[in-house]
C-alpha cells in the first residue's frame, strides 16, 4: 500500500468520531410523552405483543432491516488471521456498505472465538436481534461449519459473503467474460487458485452453471489438488483432480481457458498466463493485491480478458456488487433463508445488467467513459444505481418462488418505487461525482470571494476536485484567509483590476466588443467592463482560460444571468434556459425547475424549462415524470382569463403536441402531483396515471424558490443545485446567503458539467475531423 493512501485511510477513520457508523434514532424523543412511548411505561406493549407473537417484532422493532456482519477476523481480506478486533475496521466498513447501497442497518459483531462449535453457540444466542446475518472474512475450513449449521438452525437468512457473494459476482462476470471470449462454460478449462471459502463456494456456484468438474484443477497453498494426496479436508476433497500428470499452479495452467484467483497476491507469472488457451479470461480476485497485477497481465498478451477484485482497474469483481441487494431483497419478502435459487437469480441479474445501456450518471462517476459491454465491462459498476432494484427484485421474486418467503410481495411496480425512494439519492449522487471530480479536476473561477466562497474554493482543493481561481483583490483575500485561518495553498488569485492584467483585459474586450457591437458595446465600454469580476471571470471560460466558473456571492443574480446570457450565451436549442435543484428526501429524489433563472416565464419559455429538465433529470439516470404546477387543477379555475393557470395550461398542450413521448401532465396542484391516488382517483384521465411523479415545474420563480427554500429551512432535504441548465458553458450561481456546503456541491456539480462538455466538444471535433477526412 503506498504511503499516501496508508496515511490517508488512517486519517480518515479517525477523523472527526473515531470509525465509520453510529446509531440514528427513528422516531421522535423530543418530549416526556414520546420517550414514555420509546421507552417505559409505553414500551411494554410492543413487548407482550412479541411475546405473544414473535413475528411482531417485525412490526414493533428494527429487526427487518438489521443485519448482522459477524466476523471471528481469521481470514481479513487476503490478511490472514489477524485477530477479531483488528477485522472492525473491515466490518465497519460492511456497515457503511449495505447502509449507503440498500438502507439497511447494520451491527458489527467481532467475536474473538475460533472453535467453531463456541462460536457458533454465541451467533445463535445474537440472532433474534437480528433480521438476517452477514457471517465474514472466517477462514476455511471453519467457515463450512459454521454457516452449514447456521443455516439449519436459524430461521432468517444467513450467508457467508465471502463465499457466496464472491460466488455471485464472480459468476455474473464469469459467464459474461465467457461470452465475450466465443466459449461456453460447458467446455471450458479452469483453474482454481485457492480452496479456501471463496474459492469452494465460488466453484460449486461454476459447477452448478455448467462447468464440467473434469475440467477444473484447484490448487492450494501446497500446489495441485490431487485425488492421491494424502489427508484432504472434505471440501478439498470433493474439487480434487483424477489427474496424476500435473503438481503445480505452472503445470495446471498450460491450455487453461480460465484462472480464477481467490488466494494471495503475486502468485501468477506472465509466462503461466501466455502458456493459456487463446482468449484466456484471468480473474485475480485477491485482495487487496491481487494474484498478477493489471500491468503484468496486459504486459503478458493481447488477448486477456481480465478482472481483479481493485476500484482501479477495469471490471472490479468485489461483493459489494451483492451482498447489499441480495439482502435486500431476502429482508423484504422476509426469507427464510438464502437459497441457491436466489443466488442464481442474483447472478443473472448482474450478468444481465452489465448488457444493458449505462447511464450517463455512471458513465461520468467512472471518468466519462462510456461503458459499452465487453472486454472491458464485463459487469456492472459499484456505484451503479440501477443494482438496487435490479438485483433487490430478483432475489426476492425468487425467494418467493421458491417458497422460503414469509411475507411475499405483489406490487412489483409499488416494490421498485420504494427501492427507488429508499435511497435518498443525493449524497450518493454527490459520492459518485466527487469521486469523478477528483479523477479529472477542473480550473474553477470563483467571481466573487465572498467569505463561503473562499472556504468552499478551500475546500475543493484540498479535495483534490478543483484548481480553483479566485478573482479578487489578493490583499483582502489573504486577510480573510489569515483571519479565518484558512490555507490557501494551490488556489490562484487573479485580480481583474490589476495593472499585470492589461493584456488579459484588452483581449477579452476586443472579443466581447466584437461580438456585441451590434448591440451598442463599444470597444471603450468593454474594456471599462472587464474591470468587473464577472464579466472577467465569464471571459476567461469562454475562450478557455478557466473551465467553469461560479459566482453569486454578492452581486444581484438577476445582472449576472443577464450577463451570461450575453457572453456565455444560450445553447442552439433553446430560446431560454433556467437552473434545477436536486432535492433529497425520504420521500425520494425530486427535481424542482425553474429555481433561478425566469421570473415570469410564458408558456413558450416553460416549455423551454421542460426541454431542459427533462434531458437534466435523464442525465442523473432518473426517468423524468413531470408534473406542471399550479393552484388549480385540470381547468378547475374557470375564471382563470389570464395568469398562470393559462400559461402553464398552453405549455403543456404544447409539450403534449410536440413532445407525445414526454410523460407531463398539469395544471395540477402540488399535493395533487405528488399524491397518486389522489390524482388517479379524482382525474383519471390525467396522462401520467399511476406514476410516481419526480419532477416538478413551477408556474414562476417565487412559487419554485419559496418552495425549494422552505423545504430546506424545514429539513425536509438536502439539497444540490441550482443547477444551471442550457447554457453554452459550466456558468453557475449562487445565492449570496448559500452556505459553504452549497457552493461545495455546486462546484462539484460545475466540475462534472465541464468534464461534460468536454466530452462534447471532443465528440463534436471527432465528427468534424472525420467528415474532413
Ligand atoms: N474480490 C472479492 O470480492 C473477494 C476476494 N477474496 C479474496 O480471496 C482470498 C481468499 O479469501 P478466503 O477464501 O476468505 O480465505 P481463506 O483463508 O479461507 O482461503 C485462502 C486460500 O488461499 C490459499 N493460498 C494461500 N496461499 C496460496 C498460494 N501461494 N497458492 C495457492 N493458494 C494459496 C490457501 O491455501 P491452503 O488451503 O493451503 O491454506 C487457502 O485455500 C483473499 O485474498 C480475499 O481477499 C475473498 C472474498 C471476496
Ligand atoms: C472483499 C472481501 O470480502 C474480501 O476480500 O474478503
Ligand atoms: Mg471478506
Amino acid at each position: 500500500m503506498g504511503k499516501d493512501l496508508k496515511e490517508m485511510a488512517l486519517q480518515y477513520h479517525s477523523m472527526g468520531k473515531p470509525g465509520k457508523i453510529e446509531i440514528v434514532p427513528t422516531k421522535p424523543h423530543s418530549t416526556q410523552t414520546d420517550l414514555g412511548l420509546a421507552y417505559t411505561p409505553g414500551v411494554a406493549s410492543p413487548c407482550l405483543e412479541i411475546e405473544k407473537d414473535q413475528n411482531l417484532a417485525y412490526e414493533y422493532t428494527g429487526k427487518g432491516n438489521l443485519v448482522a456482519v459477524i466476523s471471528n477476523g481469521t481470514a481479513v481480506l487476503g490478511l490472514g488471521d489477524i485477530g477479531a478486533l483488528a477485522g472492525k475496521p473491515v466490518m465497519e466498513g460492511k456497515a457503511l456498505l449495505f447502509k449507503i447501497y440498500a438502507g439497511i442497518d447494520v451491527f458489527d459483531i467481532e467475536i474473538n472465538e475460533k472453535d467453531p462449535k463456541k462460536f457458533i453457540e454465541i451467533v445463535k444466542g445474537i440472532a433474534p436481534t437480528f433480521g438476517g446475518i452477514n457471517l465474514e472474512d472466517i477462514k476455511a475450513p471453519e467457515c463450512f461449519e459454521i454457516e452449514d449449521t447456521l443455516k439449519a438452525e436459524l430461521d432468517i437468512p444467513v450467508m457467508h459473503d465471502d463465499q457466496h457473494g464472491t460466488a455471485i459476482i464472480s459468476s455474473a462476470g464469469l459467464l459474461n467474460a465467457i461470452e465475450v471470449a466465443g466459449k461456453s462454460i460447458r467446455n471450458v478449462k479452469m483453474v482454481v487458485n485457492g480452496a479456501g471459502a471463496a474459492a469452494c463456494a465460488c466453484t460449486r456456484l461454476y459447477l452448478s452453471l455448467g462447468l464440467k468438474k473434469e475440467n477444473l484443477v484447484m490448487c492450494d497453498s501446497k500446489g495441485v489438488i490431487r485425488k492421491d494426496r494424502k489427508g484432504l479436508t472434505e471440501a478439498k476433497a470433493f474439487f480434487a483432480t483424477e489427474r496424476t500428470d500435473i503438481e503445480t499452479l505452472e503445470d495446471a495452467m498450460k491450455g487453461a481457458d480460465v484462472f480464477v484467483g481467490l488466494s494471495k497476491g503475486n502468485i501468477l507469472t506472465r509466462e503461466m498466463v501466455r502458456s493459456m488457451a487463446d482468449q484466456p479470461i484471468v480473474f485475480a480476485l485477491a485482495n487487496p493485491t491481487p494474484e498478477i497485477s493489471y500491468e503484468e497481465a496486459m504486459a503478458s498478451r493481447g488477448d486477456l480478458i481480465f478482472a481483479t477484485g481493485r476500484s482501479d482497474y477495469p471490471n472490479q469483481v468485489n461483493n459489494v456488487i451483492g451482498f447489499p441487494y441480495i439482502f435486500r431483497g431476502a429482508l423484504d419478502v422476509r426469507a427464510t433463508t438464502i437459497n441457491e435459487h436466489m443466488k442464481h437469480a442474483a447472478v443473472r441479474a448482474i450478468a444481465a445488467l452489465a448488457h444493458k445501456p449505462v447511464p450517463d450518471v455512471v458513465n461520468i462517476a467512472y471518468n466519462s467513459q462510456r461503458f459499452t459491454f465487453g472486454k472491458e465491462y464485463l459487469i456492472p459498476k459499484p456505484l451503479d444505481p440501477r443494482l438496487l432494484t435490479e438485483v433487490s427484485i430478483a432475489v426476492a421474486k425468487a425467494a418467493i418462488e421458491s417458497g422460503v418467503a414469509r411475507k411475499p410481495i405483489t406490487d412489483w411496480d409499488a416494490y421498485y418505487d420504494r427501492l427507488r425512494d429508499m435511497m435518498g439519492y443525493d449524497n450518493k449522487l454527490i459520492r459518485q461525482f466527487s469521486d469523478t471530480a477528483r479523477s479529472n479536476p477542473k480550473r474553477v473561477v470563483f467571481a466573487e470571494s465572498n467569505l463561503n466562497m473562499l472556504k468552499a474554493a478551500v475546500q475543493a482543493q484540498a479535495e483534490g476536485i478543483a484548481h480553483p481561481i479566485m478573482l479578487g483583490n489578493p490583499e483582502r483575500i489573504q486577510m480573510i484567509a489569515q483571519r479565518e485561518q484558512l490555507d490557501l495553498t494551490g488556489i490562484k488569485i487573479v485580480n481583474p483590476r490589476s495593472p499585470e492584467e492589461f493584456e488579459r483585459r484588452r483581449n477579452y474586450a476586443a472579443i466581447y466588443a466584437e461580438e456585441n457591437g451590434r448591440n451598442g458595446v463599444t470597444f471603450e465600454e468593454a474594456r471599462d467592463d472587464m474591470f468587473e469580476p464577472n464579466h472577467f471571470g465569464m471571459m476567461m471560460v469562454k475562450v478557455g482560460d478557466a473551465d467553469a466558473l461560479i459566482s453569486g456571492g454578492y452581486s444581484k443574480y438577476s445582472e449576472t444571468i443577464e450577463l451570461a446570457k450575453e457572453i456565455i450565451g444560450i445553447r442552439p436549442e433553446y430560446k431560454h434556459f433556467g437552473a434545477m435543484h436536486i432535492l433529497s428526501t425520504k420521500k425520494g429524489t425530486f427535481f424542482l425547475a425553474d429555481t433561478l433563472v425566469n421570473r415570469d416565464p410564458d408558456a413558450e419559455t416553460l416549455v423551454d424549462i421542460v426541454k431542459l429538465t427533462h434531458d437534466a433529470v435523464r442525465f442523473f439516470a432518473h426517468e423524468p415524470v413531470m408534473a406542471m404546477l399550479s393552484y388549480a387543477n385540470f381547468g378547475s379555475d374557470k375564471e382563470a382569463a389570464r395568469g398562470t393557470v393559462n400559461k402553464v395550461r398552453e405549455a403543456v398542450k404544447t409539450i403534449h403536441e410536440q413532445y407525445p413521448d414526454y410523460v407531463l401532465d398539469g395544471e395540477m396542484q402540488v399535493n395533487v402531483a405528488l399524491d397518486k391516488d389522489l390524482r388517479d382517483t379524482k382525474y383519471p384521465f390525467n396522462k401520467i396515471k399511476g406514476q410516481t411523479v419526480n419532477t416538478l415545474i413551477f408556474p414562476c420563480l417565487s412559487s419554485a424558490n419559496t418552495t425549494c427554500k422552505m423545504l430546506l429551512e424545514m429539513g425536509v432535504g438536502e439539497s444540490i443545485g441550482p443547477v444551471q441548465m442550457g447554457l453554452n458553458k459550466p456558468v453557475h450561481f449562487t445565492d449570496s446567503d448559500a452556505s459553504v456546503h452549497d457552493i461545495f456541491n455546486l462546484t462539484v456539480a460545475a466540475v462534472i458539467d465541464a468534464i461534460v462538455q468536454e466530452k462534447k466538444d471532443e465528440e463534436k471535433n471527432k465528427k468534424k475531423f472525420d467528415k474532413i477526412w
